[in-house]
């Protein structure tokens, strides 16, 4: 398993041991103990969650503001460009943003503290989705940065309009978010 992080140093690539043979190939995807011992982060992941969707489809930018989880992201089917903002005002990386393909073939995870907006744009036909969160879902406190927000500026590579859910049509720039400390 190698950890590197990214411009955004709490933003850590994973990638894990894979193990093939004639039969295909095995990987842990999680491990909490090498985690622990590669990354020095102490977390407990408390929900596993699998979304599928097709190209052209952006999902985010999301954010819990209350009850905030951090997010062990990766692709099982297809690829996707994957972003994640700074959101700590405190940050000297507050409003910047990382971008990674994440895929079924890299089989690359993100790690994603608390702290930051999340979203990810398929790039292949289709893309299932996994990820572990370090708190429960609360949607009264889920918040929308608004994916082509020019003050963020990301480099979304997008071929034409993405396809939105009508939460992400009306996301909020990050001028007028609410932010962490
Ligand atoms: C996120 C989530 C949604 N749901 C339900 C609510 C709704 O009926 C349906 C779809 O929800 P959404 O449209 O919010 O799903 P989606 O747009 O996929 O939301 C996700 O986007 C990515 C980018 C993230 O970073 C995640 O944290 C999450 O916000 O699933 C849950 O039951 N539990 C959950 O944890």
């Amino acid at each position: 398993m190698r950890v590197t992080p990214t411009e955004i140093p709490d933003l850590l690539v994973i990638e894990p041991q894979v193990f093939g043979d004639e039969r295909g190939y095995f990987y842990e995807s999680y491990n909490e103990k090498a985690w622990r011992e590669k990354t020095g982060i102490i977390e407990h992941f408390v929900q596993d969650n699998h979304s599928r969707s097709a190209k052209n489809i952006l999902r985010g930018l999301h954010y819990q503001i209350q009850q905030p989880q951090g997010k062990l992201v990766r692709v099982v089917v297809g690829e996707v460009f994957d972003v994640a903002v700074d959101l700590r005002k405190s940050s000297p990386t507050f409003g910047q943003w990382v971008g990674t393909n994440l895929s079924a073939e890299n089989k690359r995870q993100l790690w994603i503290p608390v702290g930051f907006a999340h979203g990810f744009l398929v790039l292949s036909e289709y893309a299932e989705f996994l990820y572990k969160t370090t708190n429960y879902y609360a949607p009264q406190h889920e918040r929308t940065l608004l994916w082509n927000d020019p003050d963020l500026a990301i480099a979304w590579p997008i071929q034409s309009e993405p396809i939105l859910s009508a939460k992400d049509k009306v996301g909020t720039r990050l001028q007028d978010a609410e932010v962490y400390i």
